[in-house]
């Protein structure tokens, strides 16, 4: 048989995996197949659109990631930054260049990750672009979501006196990738201890959090919202810098696992590093006025949903403080995932 060309390999990835009823109830008016998909747009909703990008060797390699697991991640990443300003993920376009290197088997692979977070969201992938590659594979996924007119939910609205929530704990992903990549490898040289499994899912298969998102967004509880992608840290400055008002986090009320405290006591790690500069996280970071406190708690335990009160805002020239355990305050770095970062 001779190999598909890149009409036949889109077939092979997208063809009958999400059945008509499912596309026209999602709006989807055109979908695969033609020169781009239209979609039913709904009265009194505003488009909520985010792109993100996951680069082999930069995101994953293989011994962190498999290829489902890439499929499933470049998704959900997305999925995060439609959750992190309230909204409902609807649609998604996928595109991917492929090194040779990649053959169908595994690319069918990564669709199928692709598609456990579609199914799991319920997103209609409409489309999409396929080239080849020189050397590594690229994904990139651009959401297509929706939020009510005029109530999607900035990073900019901290005000002193507000609390800082978070809709789960950091660090696990950081640390499961940390123990990966200390996995023996071609030299078999073994270099951290095994990972593990929740720290290790945390990582290849993160779950964002629309439905915080959307609790958030429909009691008006959130006055800012932003996913953590680079680190709690970062992200705690963008809210800082966006809202011009200090963050003071709270060291004794970070959520830390036992397991991730454990797994970083046999790296001879901090766990606290993780926690504030790791990253991919995929849980929302965010403010609410004190008075809200008690809805909040009370809508997250109805929804079985986790959330911790972290610190509170403050007046201030931008910037994030850590008040330790020992007492003292600490200015945190605006330090997180940097992809220009030498070294
Ligand atoms: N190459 C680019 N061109 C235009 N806008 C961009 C580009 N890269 C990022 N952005 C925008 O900059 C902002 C910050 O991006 P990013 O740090 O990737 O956000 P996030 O961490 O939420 O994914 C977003 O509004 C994003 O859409
Ligand atoms: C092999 C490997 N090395 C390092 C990382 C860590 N890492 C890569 S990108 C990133 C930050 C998040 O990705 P980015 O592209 O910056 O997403 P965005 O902030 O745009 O949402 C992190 C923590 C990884 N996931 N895999
Ligand atoms: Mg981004
Ligand atoms: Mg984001
Ligand atoms: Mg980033």
């Amino acid at each position: 048989m001779p190999p598909l060309d890149e009409f036949g390999l889109i077939r092979v990835w997208t063809e009958g995996r999400q059945s008509d009823s499912f596309l026209t109830a999602a709006g989807v008016t055109v979908g695969i197949g033609d020169d781009a998909a239209v979609v039913s747009a709904s009265a009194g909703m505003e488009w909520v659109l985010a792109v993100d990008t996951m680069v082999e060797e930069i995101h994953f390699k293989p011994e962190t990631m498999d290829d489902a697991d890439i499929g499933f991640k470049a998704l959900a990443a997305n999925v995060s930054d439609i959750a992190a300003m309230g909204g409902m993920p609807k649609h998604a376009l996928v595109s991917v260049s492929v090194p040779a290197r990649w053959d169908a088997k595994r690319m069918e692979r990564l669709y199928e990750g692709l598609y456990a977070c579609a199914d799991k969201y319920g997103i209609a992938i409409i489309g999409g672009d396929t080239t080849s590659a020189p050397q590594h594979l690229v994904v990139a996924v651009t959401v297509v979501g929706c939020v009510e007119s005029g109530r999607a939910i900035r990073r900019s609205g901290a005000k002193p006196g507000q609390i800082v929530f978070l809709t789960g704990p950091t660090g696990l992903s950081a640390g499961g990738l940390h123990g990966m990549l200390g996995q023996p490898g071609k030299a078999g040289k073994r270099v951290a201890p095994s990972p593990p499994k929740r720290l290790i899912d945390a990582h290849r298969r993160p779950q964002p959090s629309v439905k915080a998102g959307r609790i958030l967004l429909e009691g008006g509880l959130a006055t800012s919202l932003n996913d953590v992608s680079d680190g709690l840290a970062s992200e705690a400055w963008e809210i800082a810098e966006a809202s011009g008002v200090k963050l003071a986090l709270r060291e004794t009320d970070l959520p830390i696992s036992g397991e991730l405290a454990g797994y970083a006591g046999l790296c001879g790690i901090a766990a606290l590093d993780w926690v504030l500069y790791g990253g991919e996280d995929y849980v929302l970071l965010g403010t609410a006025d004190p008075g809200a406190e008690v809805a909040l708690r009370e809508k997250f335990r109805e929804a079985s949903l986790p959330l911790f009160i972290i610190g509170s805002v403050e007046e201030g020239p931008p910037g994030v403080e850590l008040a330790l355990a020992s007492g003292k305050s600490k200015p945190l770095l605006k330090r997180g995932y940097n992809h220009f970062a030498k070294g």
